[in-house]
């Protein structure tokens, strides 16, 4: 998908996220945050550890009835949806795994 198709806005923003992030993998601009992970000295092990930081702070909002927890849960997503852009897990693979759970 083109740059200017993945930056509109569309219904579904997963799949608009999700072909943002595979735009800035191919791309790899410079003033961008998820550029910047897939370039990151330390690789996938950046983003595995900002996982388990994420999922931490998800966890803390959720015992603290946090205010922060959509916000905590969204940089979990985000950051899981890089991970699977760098193990070539797409989402439509996501989706077809909880639709055969159902
Ligand atoms: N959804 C996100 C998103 N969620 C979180 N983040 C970034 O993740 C980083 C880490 O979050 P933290 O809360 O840990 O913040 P921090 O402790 O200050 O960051 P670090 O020092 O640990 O890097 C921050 O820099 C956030 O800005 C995101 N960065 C980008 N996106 C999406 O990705 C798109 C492309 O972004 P760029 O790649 O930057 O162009 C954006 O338009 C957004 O839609």
């Amino acid at each position: 998908m083109s740059e200017e198709h993945a930056e509109q806005r569309s219904e579904n923003v997963l799949d608009e996220l999700a072909a943002v992030i595979a735009d800035r993998q191919a791309e790899l601009p410079e003033d961008s945050y998820t550029a910047s992970l897939f370039t990151h000295e330390k690789g996938e092990n950046a983003v595995l550890e900002k996982i388990g930081e994420e999922s931490t702070e998800v966890v803390l909002a959720a015992k603290d009835d946090d205010d922060a927890l959509v916000a905590e849960s969204a940089d979990l997503v985000y950051h899981l949806l890089v991970l699977l852009a760098m193990e070539d897990v797409s989402l439509d693979e996501l989706r077809a795994e909880l639709r055969e759970r159902r």
